[in-house]
């Protein structure tokens, strides 16, 4: 629904009363002196009619209008002052006129613009939460680029220095824009950790995640061409993707077959590396305890191995759920199969670790490690080249090299497939993105067809991002995970399929 508001003609109090409808949003309610909200997470949100005279012009939508209102009320912000925007871009030659119209924009409402140039997407979110959070008691730190690399780089050469030097790691760029920061990175590194970037081409048109980069690994299973000849058996590398958010490793073992070690694998790595770590500052605290975060994409073992081990939460596709959702840990674990994932410690954790008075020099040694990982890991999204380190750094630790980490558990063969539909909209779920509520009776086929497989899991979800219903399938075997993909996406291209490039046959 579009609705233009002009404050002269009707006033916020009334213009709430006509959108927000209490019935279809029960948590809005109109109060005397304003608007109560309840987020989806409990929170109680409060603004005054003077909050929503002074703002909500620009509202178009009541989703927009909530949603604003949501934002301002949470977050403390001024609306009094001048917005401050800090902007940056990647490697794309559609960046530069991006940018202009940007900055036009900027201009046109009289906010500040702070121009980062080419860098990386979790590099921005850094200097976002610094710049929100300077002078305050949870100052994140240094506001600038080099403020960024210092800060990871620093904690990792503590917590390396004592361990023998990880092997050099061959890191695919993706012919994006992680290429220019692995460069500093490696700068910032010096000799403690040897980067041997592959695919930089980041002036070359339509390079970007061109056989390359990690999802292209992830979705083929495969090497990116460029390292077939360049990987050794057993020698790990990884692959970030365009903007460098996610990081994908994998190795080649030694019978010659390409071993993936995915988001799961990651959080598997370094969700026991943190335990460990509590563990070993004998902190007596009940509060202070590891959780993980995961998506129906997860593979079905990885959940098993850690169900066993920790508190685990499966939540829909994408990060803005995973990243929530992992807020309300004490310490959160999460990651997407696909790579993307970081480690978030609560405030109460890290007061709670900053106050610990370990007893023995072995605890304090593990506390001092714990505080390294804290200042390791980006904890604003999740960051291919913080997670990278961080890997890399668990790895030192445990004395492992691929093979041990690829060890922890053994994933299920799985395939995700898409299919196109006529209207991907008429695929509704629920239960996290694992069951169908629409189209009717679809979810009883995939049920019927899923139980004839050993270790069967399959689920049907429409893509956020692109005009696509996604199937997952794994099961014991890969001609049985395959098998079960393409049945699954037999049935939803029989009840749903409206495009004749994806027929069956067809299905990647
Ligand atoms: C199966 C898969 O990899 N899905 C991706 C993809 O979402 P879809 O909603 O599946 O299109 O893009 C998201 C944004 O990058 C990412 O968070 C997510 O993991």
């Amino acid at each position: 629904m579009l609705v233009s508001w002009s404050p002269r003609l009707i006033t916020p109090k009334t213009f709430v009363f006509l959108l927000v409808n209490p019935a279809s949003r029960p948590n809005a309610s109109i109060q005397d002196n304003g608007v109560k909200l309840v987020d989806p997470r409990g929170d109680m949100l409060e603004a005054s009619w003077e909050t929503y005279a002074t703002n909500l012009a620009n509202a178009e939508t009541t989703d927009d209008f909530i949603a604003v209102i949501e934002v301002i009320v949470k977050e403390h912000i001024r609306i009094d002052q001048p917005a401050n925007v800090v902007y940056a871009r990647d490697t794309r030659p559609s960046g530069t006129h991006l940018v202009a119209a940007f900055q036009d924009g900027l201009l046109a409402i009289g906010a500040h613009g702070r121009d980062e140039g080419i860098t990386t997407t979790p590099i921005l979110h850094y200097l976002v939460r610094c710049i929100n959070t300077k002078g305050t008691n949870e100052a994140y730190g240094e506001d600038s680029i080099d403020g960024y690399f210092k800060k990871m780089t620093t904690a990792f050469k503590k917590l390396v220095a004592k361990k023998a030097k990880p092997p050099p790691l061959l890191v695919d760029c993706a012919n994006g824009v992680g290429s220019i920061a692995l460069k500093k990175l490696g700068e910032y590194l010096g000799p403690t950790l040897d980067l041997i970037p592959a695919n930089t081409s980041i002036n070359t048109r339509g390079a970007l995640n061109h056989l390359c980069g990690a999802d292209f690994v992830k979705t083929n299973q495969r090497l990116p061409p460029s390292l077939v000849n360049e990987l050794k058996p057993n020698q790990w590398a990884c692959s970030l993707d365009g903007d460098a958010d996610r990081v994908i490793y994998y190795y080649i073992d030694d019978r010659g077959n390409f071993r993936l070690l995915d988001g799961d694998k990651i959080a598997a790595l370094v969700a026991g590396f943190i335990v460990d770590l509590i563990k070993g500052t004998g902190i007596d605290n009940k509060e202070v305890y590891v959780g993980i975060v995961q998506t129906a994409y997860a593979n079905g073992h990885s959940t098993a191995y850690l169900k066993k081990r920790l508190p685990v939460k499966c939540v829909p596709t994408g990060v803005k759920y995973l990243h929530h959702a992992a807020e309300r840990f004490p310490i959160g674990v999460y990651f997407e199969a696909n790579g993307h994932g970081t480690v978030l410690f609560s405030p109460s954790t890290l007061e709670a670790l900053k106050a610990y008075q370990p007893n023995t020099p072995a605890q304090a040694t593990c506390l001092n490690y714990l505080m390294d990982v804290t200042n390791l890991v980006n904890q604003t999204v999740g960051d291919a080249l913080s997670d990278m380190l961080l890997v890399e750094a668990v790895l030192a630790h445990k004395s492992y090299g691929a093979f041990e980490w690829d060890s922890t558990y053994t994933d299920l063969p799985n395939r995700l497939v898409k299919v196109a539909v006529r209207n991907r909209a008429e695929f509704r779920t629920e239960d996290a993105e694992r069951r169908l509520v629409t189209p009717w009776g679809m979810q009883a086929r995939v049920d019927e067809t899923v139980r004839k497989y050993d270790e069967g899991r399959s689920f049907v979800r429409p893509s956020g991002t692109e005009d696509v219903v996604r199937v997952y399938a794994e099961a014991t075997d890969r001609a049985h995970a395959d098998e079960l993909a393409f049945k699954i996406a037999g049935i939803v291209y029989d009840d749903a399929g409206g495009d004749q490039r994806t027929r069956p046959k067809e299905f990647i």
